[in-house]
């Protein structure tokens, strides 16, 4: 045997060695054949009545991932050791900025009262702009740890986090998290527990995630009082699809909810009616590891000769030939902003189109389209639930995929109601839903726009109260009920258009209230608003690409923002340059570049032929660069500082 080429491909199995047998499995890598140990769990064992599924929920920074951490530790599912700093965090991007980003789901054995428990946890991200992660994830389980930040109490997300809990029917475990700060107020926090979510005191636990003190007490009460989960191994196959990402191929995250699925096994989804093989099953503990097969009831992962195309969360699998019932699938929210993505380099478009179809398996809120720009040639137009969103996905594009990105200002898809037989029946309906600028419909075939509305909930310190009003009516929002939470925060429900909190709203407020205050939005639907095209104009001729829809109460401040941010950005040409903000055939806002004829030749001195002929090259190359705009040469660069998602 090769003993010294022997590899591990999973991290090694810490709990009962009866579990695991091992097979071996010959290899070719490069030149070198080695041999791969596989370590091969045997779950069937695990009844249903011993497995427990669930999530952990709380507000953003209120110690998710790292009440995960210890309950991985107690398990022996990671060794004990001061390094693990949420482990489950593993994306490049949720490390540098120490946020969840995505669900993770882990497994681990726990011994309870002699009998060996097989318990499922998925770590979920608190921030508002990744719900979907925590919606889905909740379609996998049975039961909730809300947790709760002793020294900060109950905040938006946790409301939100809890409702959705209850929603899904999940049985929800109170826990008060980082007792050891100095500032915990943990009777206030267990006051406002019971108060806001009728959890009395006594089912209550007080833990440090931090420390470790009381967590192996979570373990315990989640066997005894969280469900197992209700479902047949001898029933058909039933797995939902709850999640995927890639990874060499695509791995598809399932929730077995009837039957057992092996390798080997030939399934169907029940969404788009193809037909795979599943070559590999496992669980992921917290690495992928393999399992003989996976049972009703368990969560892991499925691998299949699918492409990445194929995989739809929240779709249904079951055995070919075999029709069963699909599974009530999750909400997946509505994107809300929307932005164009383009390469930097127009040759690499394939490449760039590969990796946002990659990434954007591993992340459902995502909504793509292609889309063509005249500035930035061909790339895509994408829907994210939020501004963090679009950032963490820009970012992850970047730093996962090494792509060179231009992100267009973010904005959010209108609503636009037309007239005339012939217009409804060329745009295929008298109802348009339209986020791209180029797309809006002539002035004279609209009878009514519709901007998209969020119900926003804001905790604030009550000092604050003053400015944080005016901040909302700024932004066009209606105060719809307010009232304390306790003697020092207040709770606002403010009704806002989207379009006003997509930029820089929640950063305003978070300066208001010295980071004390906390926002969270929900969808509530569309109203009517006067929505225009404010069009930029270079010497009356218009630039598609930088005309922005806004309210027509915005259009002046934004006008005057993009035309002297052109200005600042187009050189002085042979003619005069008038840059225009126009509403219809209003000009809101005008800039003007006097004339400047630049002579490359000029510096130069007798016949030096060759280096002015150098200098007319350059200035030639440079050209290409160059947007042709009524006779006008308009640098990419300066399209791209307008197009640049900047605050206006
Ligand atoms: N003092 C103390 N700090 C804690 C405790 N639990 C977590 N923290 C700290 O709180 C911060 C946030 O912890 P995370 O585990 O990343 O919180 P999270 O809820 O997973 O964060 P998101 O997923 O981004 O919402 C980190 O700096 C932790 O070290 C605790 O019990 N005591």
């Amino acid at each position: 045997m090769y003993l010294k080429s022997i590899r591990f491909l999973f991290t090694p199995y810490r709990t009962s060695p009866s579990k695991i047998f091992c097979r071996c499995q010959h290899v070719q890598t490069q030149d070198l054949v080695v041999e791969r140990v596989y370590r091969q769990l045997k779950l069937g064992e695990y009844e249903t009545r011993l497995i427990r599924n669930f999530c952990i929920i709380a507000h953003i920074d209120h110690g998710k991932s790292t009440l995960a951490d210890r309950l991985l530790e107690i398990t022996g599912t990671i060794p004990k050791s001061k390094e693990n700093r949420q482990v489950l965090d593993k994306l490049e991007v949720e490390r540098e900025r120490g946020i969840t980003v995505k669900a993770a789901a882990a497994s681990m054995f726990y011994e309870y009262k002699n009998e060996k428990y097989l318990l499922n946890l998925i770590d979920t991200p608190g921030h508002v702009d990744f719900s979907t992660e925590v919606a889905r994830s909740l379609s996998a389980c049975q039961g909730a740890i809300l947790l709760v930040d002793a020294s900060q109490g109950i905040q938006a997300q946790t409301v939100a986090n809890f409702l959705l809990a209850c929603d899904s029917f999940l049985e929800v475990l109170a826990v008060i998290n980082k007792i050891d700060l100095k500032d915990a107020k943990i009777n206030k926090t267990l006051e406002q527990i019971t108060k806001e979510f009728g959890i009395p005191n006594e089912n209550i636990l007080k833990i440090s995630a931090k420390h470790g003190t009381n967590c192996t007490s979570i373990l315990d009460q989640i066997i005894e009082k969280l469900p197992p989960p209700v479902c047949d191994r001898q029933q058909n196959l039933r797995l939902l699809v709850f999640d995927s990402y890639y990874e060499s191929c695509p791995i598809v995250i399932v929730a077995v909810m009837d039957g057992v699925i092996r390798p080997g096994d030939k399934i169907q989804s029940k969404l788009t009616t193809k037909t795979y093989t599943v070559l590999e099953t496992g669980i992921f503990a917290p690495e992928r590891m393999r399992a003989e097969a996976l049972y009703a009831g368990q969560v892991g992962y499925v691998i299949c000769d699918t492409k990445i195309s194929d995989t739809v969360v929240g779709d249904t699998w079951h055995h070919l030939g075999i029709d069963v019932k699909s599974l009530t699938s999750f909400k997946i929210p509505r994107p809300m902003v929307f932005a164009g993505f383009y390469p930097i380099d127009e040759s690499n478009y394939n490449q760039f189109e590969q990796s946002i179809e990659r990434l954007s398996l591993n992340d459902t809120g995502v909504r793509v389209q292609t889309d063509s720009n005249p500035a930035f040639g061909k790339g895509f137009r994408l829907g994210f639930l939020g501004l963090l969103h679009m950032e963490i996905y820009s970012q992850r594009l970047q730093s996962e995929f090494g792509q060179q990105i231009i992100t267009t200002i973010p904005g959010v898809a209108y609503k636009c109601k037309i007239i005339g037989k012939d217009n409804i029946k060329q745009h295929g309906s008298d109802l348009l839903l339209i986020s791209d600028s180029m797309k809006w419909p002539d002035t004279n075939i609209i009878q009514q726009c519709y901007e998209p509305m969020v119900l926003g909930q804001i905790v604030s310190p009550t000092i604050c109260s003053l400015p944080l009003k005016i901040l909302c009516t700024e932004r066009r929002g209606v105060l719809i009920e307010e009232y304390s939470i306790d003697e020092k925060r207040t709770l606002f429900k403010y009704k806002l258009p989207l379009a006003e909190i997509v930029y820089d709203f929640f950063d305003q407020l978070k300066q208001i209230t010295s980071g004390y205050g906390t926002f969270d939005y929900e969808d509530s639907d569309y109203e009517a608003a006067n929505i225009v095209k404010l069009k930029i104009l270079i010497n009356q001729e218009s630039i598609d690409e930088l005309a922005v829809l806004c309210h027509s109460a915005r259009a002046k401040a934004i006008g005057q923002d993009i035309v002297s941010k052109l200005r600042e950005n187009i050189d002085r040409q042979q003619y005069k340059i008038t840059i225009q903000a126009c509403v219809h055939s209003h000009v809101l806002a005008r800039e003007i570049i006097q004339p400047y004829k630049k002579d490359v030749g000029a510096k130069l001195y007798g016949g030096d032929k060759t280096r002015l002929m150098k200098l007319l090259k350059r200035q030639e190359e440079g050209k290409e660069r160059m947007r042709q705009i009524a006779n006008i040469e308009v640098p990419r660069q300066a399209i791209i500082s307008v197009l640049k998602r900047n605050k206006s």
